[in-house]
């Protein structure tokens, strides 16, 4: 069922796409109107007549039969009208909008949906995705008007086993889980963060082809330390503080335990917790369960895979990446992520051990340059704490301007959900940076908690700078036909391929080797031209075929690993005789395509 691997090529011209050829059919235990109200079987008016009949839909339809590529121009017909009609309006008013009529359009049809998703990437990806979910989020409760996804609370301890199977779907693949607690740059949104578990799978749905009967949101909700939200009355979630410590624990462990024992070979992503659950839970569960954390190790991954190309696009060999000099703003979850994950990047490539390579690399938080005088530094961040003989003239807590000017840095890279925080002095200063190209990654989101913004990047620190950005920006128009290309920094890159590509493998756990295989697959996805050019990441519109070659990665590094167990009759030995070639036609054809199936009901 779904299954329909043909239709997958992200290259097919669109005419191809709505081909006449017959997808395999879909099993369907409801009829009549139970099926027009489910957006799962749901086809609206397309519904052929010999399945209205066989399904009870006679009737229940007006009697034109409506193609899918009719029904497909009408909805697009109708969001060019709505993008007409809102010009002028405030922008988070016409984002909410676009999010609105996208989202009834999920409701009621996720064929169509999803077909308009992938078709539409570019312009749809920012009201799903980065940044209006975080608009979204922030109005959850307001918004709110049919269920979608799991609330599992802190009043459900001892009955998730049970809830586990209140979920209608037999079979699910990929879970997003998050506790709310860290919303983009947001912060802590409670109840209302399912947005972004939500969005994520729309985004496996679109670069993975993940069946979305089998994607699960989870949200949960262990009260909130938002006082805004605990007083408000619409407020959907717990209206009490966070559970903190075994409280806060015993909940997470009861859901693991819970999806576990229904799906065991679910992949769980853990979105958007708090760092100091981030860190704990993913320490907690990665040799257990089949888990990673986006925050920490997929925004790594993709990090280093920009950074890695910083050292290209200068025109240098990769081998001087330990040469860089790397400033991270921000020592939270991402920004510790991707330095731990460069360091080792650095040690493997040259051989030495990861106390040498930090010595490229500077951290600073809220308080500025990290250093080991700093009296109550974060465990989590004292690897990467400077001690005071190798930052001469910089004393603890440095500011960031303070660094830039003294260290020259090749890369600036912001983590800290801090808007502007790159200001014009700061970018000014980036200017005298020792590299030939210096590379500026605002990356934190929504578009308004990013470092700085594009246009500035390149009128500040100049035309010559590498740019990129968590959330999308426009191109900058440099004048005389120079254009200063964004990059969009995103762990959209990397998710979708790394969850991809665990499930097909089959692996119990998600390996370091899995994550470095896959950020460095999307490190050698540009070519020596494009990064030149400072296009450090594909473009969005490729993304399917990014994943299918990460998850190839991915897939291959299990079966290196010999964790690989296989999927349906694939098994490991299978596995292990495919090609590199062979391993990404294999994930292609195993990514679903929004197409009608015939509709076959279980007797
Ligand atoms: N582009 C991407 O793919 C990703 C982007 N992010 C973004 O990164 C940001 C941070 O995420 P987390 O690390 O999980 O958050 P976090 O809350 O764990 O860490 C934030 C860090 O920023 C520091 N910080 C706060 N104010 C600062 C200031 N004025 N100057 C310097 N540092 C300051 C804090 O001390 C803390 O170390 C968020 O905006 C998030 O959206 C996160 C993951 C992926
Ligand atoms: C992109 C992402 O995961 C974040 O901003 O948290
Ligand atoms: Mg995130």
């Amino acid at each position: 069922m779904w299954n329909l691997a043909r239709f997958a090529a992200s290259s097919l011209s669109r005419s191809r796409r709505f081909s006449t050829a017959i997808p395999g059919p879909c099993i369907v235990r409801k009829r009549g109107a139970d099926i027009l109200h489910d957006p799962w079987f749901n086809k609206d008016t397309g519904f052929p007549l010999t399945e209205r009949d066989r399904l009870g839909l006679r009737g229940l339809l007006p009697p034109r039969v409506i193609s899918f590529e009719q029904q497909y121009d009408r909805f697009m017909n109708s969001y060019r009208s709505l993008e007409k009609n809102t010009q002028g309006q405030p922008d988070n008013f016409v984002a909410l909008s676009k999010w609105r009529i996208l989202n009834r359009l999920h409701d009621r049809n996720e064929t169509l949906y999803y077909r308009v998703l992938i078709d539409n990437i570019e312009e749809f990806a920012p009201i799903i995705y980065t940044p209006t979910v975080g608009l979204v989020c922030q109005n959850y409760s307001g918004l709110f008007r049919r269920p979608r996804g799991m609330y599992f609370s802190a009043k459900d301890k001892g009955e998730m086993m049970s809830m586990i199977y209140n979920w209608p779907a037999q079979k699910v693949d990929m879970i997003v889980l998050t506790d709310g607690s860290r919303i983009l740059g947001l912060g802590d949104l409670g109840v209302q963060g399912i947005g972004i578990p939500i969005g994520k799978l729309d985004m496996y749905v679109a670069a993975a082809g993940i069946n979305p009967q089998r994607i699960l949101p989870v949200m949960l909700d262990v009260g909130t330390n938002n006082q805004m939200l605990l007083e408000d009355r619409l407020y959907l979630g717990l209206r009490q503080p966070r559970l903190e410590g075994d409280e806060y624990l015993s909940v997470v462990d009861e859901f693991m335990e819970a999806v576990h024992a229904r799906w065991p070979k679910a992949i769980v992503q853990f979105e958007d917790f708090q760092m100091k659950w981030a860190f704990e839970t993913l320490q907690r569960y990665r040799k257990k369960f089949c888990m990673f954390n986006d925050d920490i190790q997929g925004t790594a991954g993709v990090a280093l895979a920009g950074l890695l190309g910083t050292v290209r696009a200068e025109g240098r060999p990769l081998s001087d990446f330990m040469k860089q000099k790397i400033v991270v703003v921000g020592a939270g979850s991402a920004g510790l992520g991707v330095l731990d994950m460069a360091v080792q990047a650095v040690a493997r490539m040259v051989g030495c051990s990861e106390t040498a390579a930090k010595s490229q690399f500077f951290l600073i938080d809220k308080d500025g340059l990290v250093t080991t005088e700093r009296s109550n530094l974060d465990p989590a961040a004292a690897p990467f704490a400077k001690s005071p003989k190798d930052v001469e003239g910089l004393g603890e807590g440095a500011s960031i301007i303070e660094v830039v000017k003294k260290v020259k840095p090749h890369v600036l890279v912001g983590l800290s959900g801090v808007g502007g925080i790159f200001n014009e002095e700061v970018l000014k200063a980036m200017r005298e940076s020792v590299s030939t190209k210096p590379a500026i990654f605002a990356m934190s989101n929504p578009t308004m908690n990013a470092e700085c913004t594009a246009a500035d990047a390149f009128k500040h620190a100049g035309e010559n700078i590498v740019f990129a950005s968590g959330s999308p920006f426009q191109n900058v128009d440099l004048g005389d036909g120079k254009v200063g290309h964004v990059n969009q920094a995103n762990n959209m890159y990397l998710f979708p391929g790394i969850g991809l590509g665990a499930l097909l493998s089959g692996a119990r756990l998600i390996t370091d080797g899995m994550l470095q295989a896959a950020s460095e697959c999307l490190a050698s996805y540009m070519t020596e031209e494009e990064v030149l050019k400072g296009m450090l990441y594909p473009s969005i519109n490729s993304i399917r075929n990014v994943t299918a070659e990460v998850g190839a990665a991915v897939l291959r590094e299990a079966v290196a690993e010999g964790l690989a167990e296989g999927r349906d009759d694939i098994g490991f030995k299978e596995l292990s005789l495919m090609s590199k070639e062979e391993t990404v036609e294999y994930i292609r054809d195993n990514m679903w395509y929004p197409v009608y199936s015939p509709l076959v009901r279980e007797k």
